[in-house]
C-alpha cells in the first residue's frame, strides 16, 4: 500500500496559538466544530498525535457519535479508527485514556522508547498496544510507510500537536490542512503555537492552495493543500496532487484509437501553476500534452530551470508526428524534474521506456508514482486493455 493520504487539523486561535498554558485543555472549537471533527474522525482509517498531546490533553480521540460507529461497522470497518502515537521517548502514562479507549493503538518509537515503553507496563495481547521500534530515530517516511503497508491505512487523520503538525508540513509530507480558526486571543509567549519556526517548503513567498472555507458555529474551517513540488527523487504530497490533476486532464483529450489521451502541468518551484496541456488539444488531432503545456510558456521563463513537469504517461522520446519529442522539448525547456504515473508500454513504439531514458540520460530526474498507474490509464483502456 502506498503512504497514507495526510490529512492535519486542528484548532487554532486568531493568535496563532493551539491551547493556553492552563491545565485544562482550551476548547477552541465549538460544539458544531467538535462534530465536525467528530465526523473528520469517522470518515478516517486512524487518528494520530503526538506524545506531547497525550500528555497534556489525555485525550480519547473516539468517534463520539453512534450513528457514525454503526455506518463505519455496516461498511465492514473497525468501530474506531487505528489510534497512534509517537514518543522518541518513550515517557508516557500507562494509565492515560489513550490506551484504554477505543480501538486499535499503535505507538512508534526509537530503540530508547522502546526500552522505556517495555517497563511500562501498556496494556498487552490482542487488544493490546503495537509498540512498532524503528530504530534510533523516529523518521516520518517510514512511519508512513509502515502505516501504509503494515497497517492499510489509507487516510491518516493527525490532530496535533504542533511540534507534530510543523514536521510533517516542513517534510512535505502533509496533504491537506484543516484548520479551525476559532474567535479567541491566547496572548501567552509560553503557549504551544500551530505552526513552529525552520524552513517551509518553498519559503515564506509560496503560497498553498486555499480549497475551502465554511462557518461552522463562531469558528471558520479553512482548508489548504500544500502545492510545492518535491525535489530531487522526494515525492512531496504536492507533488501527488499535482500528478493527480495531470490525469484529471488526460481524462478530458479527445479520445483516440491511434494514441495516447495524456495530461501534463508545468509547476515553479513555489507551487505556482504554469501550464497545462492534454492530447490533441484546441483540435490538433497530433499535440501531445507536455508540447501543449510548454507551448503557452515563454521558452525564456526563468522558472523553468527548477520547475517540475507533471505528465500522466513518461514524456515520449520518439515520435513520427513532429521533429521533437517531448522529452527534447523538456530538456530544451531547461526543466529537470518529470513527475509521471505511468512508464510507456510499447503499443506505439517498441522498446518505449528505454528510449525514454533520454530524460535520464540528460541529467533530469524522473520519479515514477505507480499509485497513480490506474488513473492514468483509464481513459487508455480501449489501447492498453
Ligand atoms: N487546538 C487543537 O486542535 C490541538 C491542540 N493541541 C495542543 O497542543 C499541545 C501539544 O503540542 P506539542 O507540545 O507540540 O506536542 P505534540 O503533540 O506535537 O508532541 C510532541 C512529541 O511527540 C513526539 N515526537 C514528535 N515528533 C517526533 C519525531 N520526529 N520523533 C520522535 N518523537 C516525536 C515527542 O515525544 P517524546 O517527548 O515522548 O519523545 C515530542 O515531544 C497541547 O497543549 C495540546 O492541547 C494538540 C492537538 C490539537
Ligand atoms: N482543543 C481542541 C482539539 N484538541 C484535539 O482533540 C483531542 C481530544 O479529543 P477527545 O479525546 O475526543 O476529547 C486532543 O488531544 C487534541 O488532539 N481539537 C479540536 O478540533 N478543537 C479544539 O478546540
Amino acid at each position: 500500500m502506498p503512504q497514507p493520504y495526510v490529512l492535519l487539523s486542528a484548532a487554532v486561535s486568531l493568535d496563532g496559538y493551539l491551547d493556553d498554558t492552563g491545565p485544562e485543555r482550551l476548547l477552541l472549537s465549538g460544539p458544531a466544530d467538535f462534530d465536525r471533527v467528530d465526523q473528520v474522525r469517522a470518515a478516517s482509517d486512524a487518528i494520530l498525535i503526538g506524545a506531547g498531546t497525550l500528555r497534556t490533553d489525555n485525550p480519547r480521540l473516539l468517534v463520539n457519535s453512534p450513528e457514525r460507529r454503526a455506518a463505519r461497522v455496516a461498511a465492514g470497518l473497525p468501530e474506531y479508527p487505528l489510534k497512534i502515537t509517537v514518543s522518541a521517548s518513550g515517557d508516557l502514562d500507562p494509565e492515560a485514556q489513550f490506551w484504554h479507549t477505543g480501538g486499535e493503538k499503535v505507538v512508534y518509537t526509537t530503540d530508547k522508547g522502546a526500552e522505556r515503553l517495555r517497563t511500562l507496563g501498556l496494556p498487552t495481547g490482542p487488544a493490546g498496544v503495537d509498540v512498532v521500534c524503528v530504530g534510533p530515530d523516529l523518521e516520518w517516511p517510514a512511519v508512513l510507510d509502515h502505516l501504509g503497508d503494515a497497517r492499510g491505512v489509507a487516510r491518516l487523520m493527525v490532530e496535533g500537536g504542533g511540534r507534530v503538525h510543523t514536521q510533517l508540513l516542513q517534510q512535505g509530507l502533509a496533504d491537506e490542512l484543516q484548520l479551525a480558526v476559532a474567535p479567541v486571543f491566547v496572548g501567552e509567549a509560553e503557549a504551544p503555537r500551530m505552526f513552529g519556526t525552520g524552513a517551509y517548503p518553498g519559503g515564506p513567498t509560496s503560497r498553498l492552495r486555499l480549497v475551502e472555507t465554511r462557518p461552522v458555529g463562531d469558528v471558520v474551517l479553512i482548508r489548504y493543500v500544500p502545492s510545492v513540488p518535491g525535489t530531487g527523487p522526494t515525492v512531496s504530497a504536492a507533488d501527488r496532487h499535482w500528478l493527480a490533476l495531470a490525469c484529471e486532464l488526460a481524462a478530458e483529450c479527445p479520445p483516440s484509437g491511434t494514441a495516447f489521451s495524456v495530461g501534463a502541468v508545468v509547476v515553479a518551484a513555489d507551487g505556482t501553476e504554469l501550464a497545462r496541456g492534454h492530447s490533441r488539444e484546441a483540435g490538433d488531432p497530433v499535440a501531445h500534452a507536455e508540447e501543449a503545456a510548454l507551448a503557452k510558456l515563454d521558452p525564456t521563463d526563468p522558472r523553468l530551470a527548477s520547475a517540475t513537469v507533471y505528465s500522466s504517461l513518461e514524456p515520449c522520446a520518439r515520435r513520427a508526428s513532429r521533429p521533437a519529442p517531448c522529452a527534447r522539448l523538456i530538456l530544451d525547456a531547461g526543466v529537470r524534474r518529470v513527475v509521471t504515473a505511468w512508464r510507456e508500454p510499447d503499443t506505439f513504439v517498441p522498446d518505449a521506456t528505454a528510449r525514454n531514458a533520454v530524460l535520464a540520460e540528460e541529467g533530469a530526474v524522473v520519479v515514477v508514482v505507480p499509485e497513480y498507474e490506474d488513473r492514468a490509464k483509464e481513459p487508455n483502456r480501449h489501447l492498453v486493455g
